[in-house]
């Protein structure tokens, strides 16, 4: 992310930009440069032409101020527009790649406000400044060469020996995003538990965590500033130098009858311009680059991967597991039984809490790497697929509702699917489920409040499935909140189905176990 984008984002609107901070800029030494004759007509007691002069200058002045509000306006409505750009790109991304939210927010929000305020607006500035010293040191060559050599000496200094610094702060702008995801992150896992830390009275473990994350924050926020004050009194320096050195040699020359008086106050002026604006842009530059790891690591985020080629979910004939094991980073190794699930079976999963039914499942999509083994995708030529798991109907335990109509949670936002949501409703005992609510399948759900039971919302989701005809289901204890019989008349409809099925469920009665066509037991260690 850089001045590219920014220049590929509207290319006129860039040009025009650049096109207004330049006649800014050169009204302005215009302005200034308008002194020296000023000056030069009083000492010559010329009445008419200092007036004119005067004049000439208010209207110059004018065009400066107008074009650089336009330029403003124009620029804001650049970066703007980048924005929009970068936060769709971000999202692609985490949609491609799902992560943690935490993150997330913490690219969107902080860090596109941190690469706003440290990279793009301090840009429009630098640019102003740049332009400024060097139609400045230009204009500097009609009185006298020795003022421009002097000033270009300074400014090289002033820009070489702060660059030297850059490296420091570069790090110190990256520890504040650092510590700032941190701290996100902290208070994502910490207040997810909030009910829990309420039941046992543990407000001050709560306090104690958000202190500290909260205090690493603050001092990194704190050393980043220090670094940035640091370079500034560096480039300082070399400020004063030139502010001072300037008129002093434009003096000498004046003694020496090189210059003309104006030229001595008109060289002043512009060395408080150059050295201001020499200084402002080495402090700039430096801010600049210091956002560079952060708006590296922001495109980056912004690269859609090209999308992969996969076989069709259709295709599947055979799933085979093969001397399988996983191991989680701090967990046991779980090993799994050999076996081969064909196209259309349906099959009970079962086995003790914590033996890696769930693990299975992730396995089976890919979710989670192998530590041994193999998970084997084939078609009906025994030939080996890969097929597209996002494909795969996959009902979580933790399942997935959105703030939107029951109609819309079902056919998941494709209307076209609606006419097939009445046979879902009747094989998924949800007719007295929408009985009872006020709006039938149009009532909106607010995930957060509740409004469906923990068997009205599994009912909801094995219908999302259910019209999308997946040809295979993998489902976690999707009947687990729903009752007997409920759960009965579902079951029997999902195992009489074509689907290939691959449930996980506990208690399930004898009368439903029936209903698969077979079981697969996992024993654990
Ligand atoms: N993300 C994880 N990180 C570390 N260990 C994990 C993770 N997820 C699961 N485990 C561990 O792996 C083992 C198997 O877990 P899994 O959820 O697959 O079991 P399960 O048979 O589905 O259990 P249940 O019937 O209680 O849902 C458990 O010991 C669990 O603690």
């Amino acid at each position: 992310m850089g001045l590219k984008d920014y220049l590929k984002t509207n290319y006129q609107r860039a040009f025009l930009v650049l096109f207004l901070i330049t006649l800014t800029q050169a009204t302005t030494t215009f302005y200034t440069y308008l002194t020296s004759p000023e000056l030069n007509a009083i000492s010559q007691r010329k009445f008419a032409l200092f007036i004119e002069l005067i004049a000439v200058q208010f209207v110059f002045g004018q065009i400066c101020n107008s074009s650089f509000n336009i330029a403003n306006v124009q620029n804001t409505k650049q970066t703007q527009n980048l924005f929009h750009q970068v936060r769709q790109n971000i999202a692609k991304h985490y949609y491609q790649k799902p992560d943690k939210v935490a993150d997330m927010e913490n690219h969107l929000g902080n860090d596109l406000q941190m690469i706003q305020t440290n990279y793009y607006d301090v840009y429009f500035y630098f640019a102003c400044d740049l332009i400024y010293v060097i139609l400045t040191i230009g204009t500097l060559f009609t009185f006298h060469w020795i003022l421009v050599a002097y000033s270009l000496v300074l400014s090289f200094f002033a820009i070489a020996v702060p660059k030297l610094l850059e490296k420091y702060t570069n790090k110190a702008t990256k520890r504040v995003s650092t510590k700032n995801a941190q701290f996100l992150n902290l208070i994502e896992n910490w207040f997810n538990g909030l009910e829990e830390l309420r039941r046992y009275k543990n407000k001050s473990v709560l306090k104690k965590k958000i202190g500290k994350s909260s205090h690493l924050l603050e001092q990194s926020e704190y050393q980043r500033d220090k670094a940035m004050i640091y370079v500034e009194m560096v480039a300082a320096i070399f400020d004063v130098m030139g502010r001072v050195g300037v008129p002093v040699i434009a003096g000498i020359l004046f003694f020496n009858h090189q210059v003309s008086l104006g030229a001595i106050l008109t060289a002043g002026y512009f060395a408080n311009g150059i050295f201001y604006s020499v200084n402002s842009c080495v402090t700039k530059y430096i801010q600049l680059k210091s956002t560079k790891t952060l708006r590296d690591q922001l495109a980056e985020l912004q690269k859609v991967e090209a999308e992969k080629k996969y076989d069709s979910i259709d295709e599947i004939a055979s799933i085979e597991v093969k001397d399988l094991s996983v191991q989680y980073e701090h967990g046991e190794k779980i090993a799994y039984p050999n076996f081969v699930i064909n196209r259309g079976e349906k099959v009970l999963l079962v086995g003790d809490s914590g033996t890696g039914k769930s693990t299975l499942l992730k396995v089976l999509l890919g979710q989670i790497k192998l530590s041994s083994g193999e998970v084997i995708y084939k078609n009906k030529n025994d030939e080996l697929i890969h097929p597209d798991f996002n494909q795969i109907g996959y009902l979580a335990q933790d399942l997935t509702m959105f703030d939107a109509s029951i109609l819309e949670n079902i056919t998941m936002f494709n209307s076209k699917l609606n006419d097939r949501v009445n046979y879902a409703i009747e094989a998924n005992a949800f007719i007295r489920d929408e009985e009872k609510l006020k709006e039938g399948l149009d009532t909106e759900i607010e995930v957060k409040h509740n409004l469906l039971s923990g068997g009205q919302q599994q009912k909801v989701v094995l219908m999302r499935a259910m019209v999308h005809e997946k040809p295979i289901l993998y489902l976690d204890e999707a009947t687990s909140a729903i009752d007997q019989k409920g759960a009965t008349k579902i079951l029997r409809n999902l195992t009489q189905g074509k689907e290939t099925l691959l449930m996980i469920a506990h208690n399930l009665s004898e009368e439903q176990r029936a209903l698969f066509d077979r079981e697969i037991h996992l024993e654990g260690k």
